[in-house]
């Protein structure tokens, strides 16, 4: 009985991070539901075996009258601004000089939602949390399970923290405004703090509806999975099952990251999801190292904003 549990759950797990993370799917949906009917049967005779990673547990649980507080290890940066590619160009040329080599950087979608950090034990969803005031977060565990591009359990039982944004898509935004509209209730100014409010949920059935998803960027001690690079990082954490953005791209100097940014500050309107900039980072770890934080920010990366 033990190993049909743990088969079903595995499959169904495995099957869910293909279809919403790595956006390939294996098997149709009436498949994937049909074995997922017959797990909920399975819980139903036998709900002592029920675990904490079985995909029927995303939803539901308890209502909270809190959250607990989460004291962040190591802390989750913000991120250092800035707003013309001349002002860019001062920080790309600056870091060069402070490393004595002219370095790549891995150029990315600068996503408008809301940072989180999640941790994995043996490559299942243990916690996560917000990033709070940096140091000190908010559990939102049970509000981050109903998020479908979140793997419970990942394709190598791994012990890792990540860091990404968690983000509410264009089409959800504009779905869920019109039906809180329709229930004369209120609306949201911008898809971040929809986002932002629906993980403040006390009751993960409301986080549920409101389609939220994911973008994973940040892997913590990437020196334990011999990964040297923000680019290898990013394909890493995208081979366990984290939804990572494929639209990174490493430039080589900054006439590349030049060209990315014109090229994303075109695409910008039609992609389905806010992005507020493009975030430019030194792409190996030996340089982030080398020059490390300012209390607040990162001194190995730099947020480039779009003008409003
Ligand atoms: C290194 O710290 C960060 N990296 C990031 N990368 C991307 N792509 N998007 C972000 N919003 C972001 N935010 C932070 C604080």
């Amino acid at each position: 009985l033990q190993q049909q549990f743990d088969e079903l759950r595995s499959q169904l797990n495995t099957w869910s991070r293909e279809y919403y993370s790595l956006d390939k799917p294996s098997v149709p949906d009436d498949v994937y539901d049909q074995k997922y009917q017959e797990l909920v049967k399975l819980e139903k005779a036998h709900p002592e075996m029920v675990t904490p990673d079985s995909p029927t547990q995303r939803v539901g649980g308890q209502v909270l009258t809190g959250f607990e507080k989460i004291g962040h290890e190591i802390p989750m940066l913000s991120l250092g601004d800035v707003f013309s590619k001349e002002e860019l160009a001062d920080f790309v040329v600056n870091l060069d000089q402070t490393v004595h080599q002219q370095i790549d950087y891995n150029c990315e979608l600068k996503i408008d939602g809301l940072a989180i950090s999640l941790v994995y034990r043996n490559g299942k969803f243990v916690q996560g949390s917000t990033r709070g005031n940096g140091q000190i977060g908010e559990d939102i565990t049970q509000n981050l399970k109903t998020i479908n591009a979140i793997p419970l359990e990942l394709s190598e039982p791994v012990d890792v923290e990540v860091r990404g944004e968690c983000y509410m898509p264009k089409a959800s935004f504009v779905e869920l405004n019109q039906r809180q509209e329709e229930q004369g209730k209120q609306i949201f100014a911008n898809a971040r703090n929809a986002a932002a409010g629906s993980l403040r949920q006390l009751d993960s059935r409301i986080t549920a509806e409101r389609k939220l998803s994911t973008f994973i960027y940040y892997l913590m001690e990437p020196e334990k999975f011999g990964v040297t690079t923000q680019s290898e990082a990013l394909e890493k954490m995208r081979s366990w099952g984290f939804k990572v953005n494929p639209d990174y791209q490493v430039a080589h100097n900054m006439d590349e990251i030049r060209a990315y940014i014109d090229e994303y500050q075109q695409k910008r309107a039609s992609l389905p999801y806010d992005i507020d900039g493009i975030v430019i980072k030194a792409n190996p770890f030996k340089v982030h190292e080398e020059v490390g934080n300012t209390v607040k920010v990162p001194r190995w990366a730099i947020a480039y904003k779009f003008p409003p």
